[in-house]
């Protein structure tokens, strides 16, 4: 298939791009750049450097290119930027996917694939959490791609477009190799904050809170590698290349969580087996807006899909972001 993958340069975008070519198929990226980068990108696929806000670059892109199905990844992705301006995030994230829908279902009305998050379901006791749980986003940044989720199924009712919604939990790791890997410009991810530090360019690392109500008191999370969330995306198009899926929903997770400390301690082993000495922590607030736990229950993409993740060890997890950060300590810069 020729797939189009928008936000193709960005960290899941790039590492997706590199599993749908692995898998045979062919790829064209579109992307403003604006967190991407083009050296994340193999060479070879063709880059159309245009913005999602520019309605007429996105229909004559998807008319030009002739894509056999569209992967969707360009958002603002930060959740305490989203409080701080919403109008970008409402704009970049909701209007820019309106676009995109509007070109698909006025061209050529393939399907889509489109990237979501945990932060649909906010702060909930039902964990793990179903994909059928209550979706109380509390952030602005949960709300535009709450927002987009509705507009994606009312495009499939009245246009017919077929479509999977991918909801990711905690996003991590990187290419085994370490020659693509996270490269946000703003840093606010745990194990990416962790190999910074390990490299010396923050002092410590923060736990935000050590009293919440979970075995050790810090936060549990669900950590899916990049690599096997990218493989979610190529089983996502096989299945609705075969007719298989036209309106689903999946979460993507492990299905089990792990605690701050323990991401910590992995990154701990890592690094002191690399000679370097184990991280400093320090105790710090609770971080506004964070729940206790987030755990998906994953069953319907591993029985619909037959999703297997790989990388389910912890510490393999953060060797790969390791490697990656080792190798590139200013992202794509050197
Ligand atoms: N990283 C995570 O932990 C995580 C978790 C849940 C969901 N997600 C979602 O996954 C998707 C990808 O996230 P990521 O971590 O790879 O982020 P990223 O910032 O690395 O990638 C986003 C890409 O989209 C591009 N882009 C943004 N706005 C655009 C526009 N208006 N027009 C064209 N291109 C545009 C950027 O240049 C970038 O290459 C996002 O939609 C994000 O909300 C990410
Ligand atoms: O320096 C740090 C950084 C993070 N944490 C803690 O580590 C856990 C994970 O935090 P991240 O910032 O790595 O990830 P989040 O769970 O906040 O964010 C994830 O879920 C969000 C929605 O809830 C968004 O989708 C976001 O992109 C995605 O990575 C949280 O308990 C956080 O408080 C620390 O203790 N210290």
């Amino acid at each position: 298939m020729r797939l189009m993958v928008v936000g193709g340069a960005g960290y899941i975008g790039s590492h997706t791009v590199r599993q749908l070519r692995a898998a045979g198929h062919e790829v064209v990226v579109f992307d403003n750049l604006s967190s991407g980068h083009a050296q994340a990108l193999p060479e070879g696929v063709p880059l159309v450097q245009a913005d999602l806000l520019d309605a007429a670059s996105v229909k004559a892109a998807l008319e030009a290119h002739r894509p056999d199905a569209v992967i969707q990844f360009a958002a603002l992705i930060e959740v305490g930027e989203s409080m701080r301006a919403p109008g970008r995030y409402y704009r970049n994230n909701v209007v820019g996917s309106l676009n995109l829908l509007q070109g698909i279902v006025e061209t050529r009305k393939v399907p889509l694939v489109f990237s979501s998050t945990a932060a649909v379901y906010g702060t909930t006791d039902n964990v793990p959490i179903p994909e059928n749980a209550p979706l109380h986003p509390e952030s602005v940044y949960g709300e535009t791609k709450l927002m987009t989720e509705n507009m994606i199924h009312a495009f499939h009712v009245a246009h017919g477009l077929p479509y999977t919604i991918l909801r990711y939990f905690n996003v991590c790791g990187a290419a085994p190799g370490g020659d693509i890997g996270e490269a946000h410009p703003n840093k606010t991810h745990l194990i990416e904050l962790a190999c910074l530090t390990a490299l010396g360019q923050r002092e410590k690392m923060m736990i935000f809170g050590d009293d919440y109500p979970t075995p050790d008191g810090t936060c549990i999370r669900d950590y899916i590698h990049v690599q096997d969330l990218a493989d979610a995306h190529v089983l996502a198009v096989n299945a609705m290349a075969g007719g298989k899926a036209d309106a689903a929903t999946y979460n993507v997770g492990l299905g089990h969580g792990f605690s701050v400390r323990q991401v910590l301690d992995a990154v701990d082993a890592v690094i002191t087996e690399d000679g370097l000495p184990p991280l400093t922590r320090e105790i710090a607030p609770r971080r506004p807006g964070d729940p206790p736990r987030l755990v998906a229950d994953a069953h319907r993409i591993v029985d619909e899909l037959g999703f297997q993740p790989q990388f389910t060890d912890l510490k393999e997890i953060v060797r790969t972001a390791w490697d990656w950060h080792r190798k590139h300590p200013h992202d794509f810069e050197r």
